[in-house]
């Protein structure tokens, strides 16, 4: 294994476990798996956060509740799909009453906005830890990482880079109360998974991600599994003027392409469906925006170069 990263890990050890199924209709790759239950089509993923890795120890807890489900609600949006049930596991390395009535009264506000029920968990005690398993429903035709095809256009909703920005705006003890900076910092703090704009784009976009490593690496992901080429291009993909203004002009653009902890959606569509995604996007009330574009070949670029390796995402085992 030439590459010590997480996804050389998947591909190498973690990618063909257990049985073939025939009732797995996507395994391994994509935001969620899509398998077949008594004819209907479920989605199922999981993600995991730890303490001082994906979010800061002093985080209140009703942020990180908050984080926990909506990190995995993303996964389900990047696939079009309705999120429904949740498992919660929990690892503690103490009764803290009062922290855990805040964790679950964040998670829980975000999951009764989102129609979803926690069914069950585990509780242990260990090092601060958080999973959450989510099972949702398919549409007829999910939204996978493989569709982008040569010519389509390339889109994000949101503003990535933001929430980077309010993670420093938050480890700063200077500006972490500042009304100024309170848009960035809630980019991170709360982060609103775009559940309804992967609905509305089913039958519309060819591929989508959720960002959760950084634009141009998850857009990366898009590119491997299509077996196509993406361009993005700085001009239509400006950051945030109060990204611009807490960073200055060059570490925004960094934090935009490589910053991570969005949870917005990148997604490709032809160039004849622009219309109906911006009405998708008007819909369900999500911005959007074209930002580059798909073509034969291999790889990610920005304006024809090569992505800097200031803007390469988030890789939990090299830094
Ligand atoms: N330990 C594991 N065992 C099996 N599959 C895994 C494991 N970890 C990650 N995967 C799968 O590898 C793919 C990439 O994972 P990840 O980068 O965490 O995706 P995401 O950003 O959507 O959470 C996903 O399809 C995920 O389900
Ligand atoms: C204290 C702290 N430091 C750094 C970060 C930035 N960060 C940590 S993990 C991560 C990437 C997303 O996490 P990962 O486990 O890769 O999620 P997945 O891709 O599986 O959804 C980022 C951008 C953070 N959120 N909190
Ligand atoms: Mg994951």
């Amino acid at each position: 294994m030439a590459e010590r990263s997480e996804f050389a890990l998947i591909r190498h050890y973690l990618s063909h476990l257990g049985a073939n199924r025939r009732d797995v209709t996507l395994g391994v790759g994509d935001d969620a798996a899509v398998v077949v239950a008594q004819g209907q089509s479920l989605l199922m993923a999981l993600d995991t956060l730890v303490d001082g890795v994906h979010f800061p120890s002093d985080l209140s807890a009703y942020w990180v509740g908050h984080r926990a489900l909506a990190v995995n609600l993303s996964d389900i949006a990047a696939m079009g799909g309705e999120p429904c049930w949740a498992l919660l596991s929990l690892t503690l390395p103490d009764v803290d009453e009062a922290w855990v009535s805040a964790f679950a009264d964040g998670l829980g506000a975000l999951a009764a906005r989102h129609g979803v029920a926690v069914v069950g968990g585990d509780v242990t005690r260990g090092p601060l830890s958080i999973s959450v398993q989510i099972t949702g429903r398919a549409p007829a035709t999910p939204l996978r990482r493989d569709g982008a095809r040569d010519g389509d256009r390339v889109w994000v909703s949101g503003h990535p880079g933001d929430a980077m920005g309010g993670l420093s705006v938050w480890q700063s003890a200077v500006h972490r109360h500042q009304a100024r900076w309170r848009g960035l910092r809630r980019a991170f703090l709360a982060p609103q998974p775009r559940v309804a704009l992967g609905q509305a784009l089913t039958g519309i976009a060819t591929a989508a991600i959720d960002i959760s490593d950084g634009l141009a690496a998850d857009a990366g992901h898009i590119a491997d599994r299509s077996d196509v080429a993406i361009d993005l291009s700085t001009l239509a993909c400006r950051p945030s003027s109060r990204l611009r203004q807490w960073l200055g002009e060059a570490p925004a653009v960094d934090a935009q392409l490589g910053g991570g902890d969005d949870y917005e959606l990148c997604f490709t569509a032809p160039a004849s469906a622009d219309d109906a995604v911006l009405s998708a996007a008007r819909r369900s009330r999500t911005p959007v925006r074209r930002i580059g574009g798909v073509g034969i070949g291999a790889g990610m670029t920005c304006d024809g170069h090569p992505i800097a390796d200031a803007a390469t995402g988030y890789r939990h085992f090299e830094r």
